[in-house]
């Protein structure tokens, strides 16, 4: 699924090298958490997985395709401001279909997926016209997720996506993406500092040190 070859990254002539000839394999259906300290290269890795930025040498082969700007949309982040990834003038309706509209779907279709998907996640119609501010942080990043989801992308990366929740409401978050995870046969990076979050929702744990991949 996802195939990283011989991969080094820097972000200019000028600039250290930020990995180091990495290569890592990440089957369909796994959920793989990558941890490292800060400035590890983290949120690198992850652009560079969602083809927002090219390796400086080496491969990302994507379900057999190399991964480019163009191939934006094969993944989809969540990250960990969902305040700031939604616009606020928008209703979640509207945010959620986003990934939808370059497919072609008449606008009730649209609506019956995201009604199904924020369902999947646990919000219920009444939050369909609902605006950002009227939803608490948690809500917030159901409904990320949600819209990272609708369109069924091939993997999704989870950049610290509970890093500013309570205990109580990143223990149901955590849950809901284990639950995902089976009923969508979600493949997913879960980027994190917190050893115990990848411990319980991840199968593969990486850390993320010195530029190079290791596993734990
Ligand atoms: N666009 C950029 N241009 C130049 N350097 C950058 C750029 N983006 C990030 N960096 C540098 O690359 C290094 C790695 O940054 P990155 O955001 O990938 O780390 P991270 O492990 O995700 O950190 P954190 O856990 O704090 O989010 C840092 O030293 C950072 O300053």
């Amino acid at each position: 699924m996802i195939n990283m070859q011989n991969v080094t990254f820097r972000y200019s002539k000028r600039s250290p090298i930020l990995l180091k000839d990495l290569s890592l394999t990440i089957e369909q259906g796994s959920s793989v958490a990558l941890l490292g300290r800060s400035g590890s290269g983290k949120t690198t890795l992850s652009r560079l997985l969602l083809g927002l930025i090219k390796p400086t040498e080496g491969n990302i082969i994507i379900k057999g395709e190399v991964a480019t700007k163009a191939s934006k949309g094969v993944g989809q982040l969540v990250h960990q401001y969902p305040e700031s990834s939604l616009n606020s003038k928008r209703s979640i309706v509207e945010s959620v279909e986003e990934p939808l509209l370059r497919l072609g779907l008449s606008r009730i279709e649209r609506v019956r997926q995201v009604r199904e998907m924020l369902l999947d996640v646990g919000l219920d119609e009444s939050f369909l016209y609902r605006h950002p501010h009227q939803l608490s942080g948690g809500q917030l990043q159901r409904v990320c997720i949600a819209r990272a989801l609708v369109a069924k992308p091939a993997f999704v990366v989870l950049d610290e996506v509970v890093n500013r929740l309570d205990v109580q409401t990143k223990v149901t978050l955590l849950d809901l993406l284990r639950e995902l995870r089976h009923s969508h046969q979600l493949t997913y990076l879960f980027v994190t500092h917190d050893v115990t979050s990848a411990k319980y929702t991840c199968d593969t744990i990486y850390k993320l040190e010195n530029g190079a991949i290791q596993l734990q």
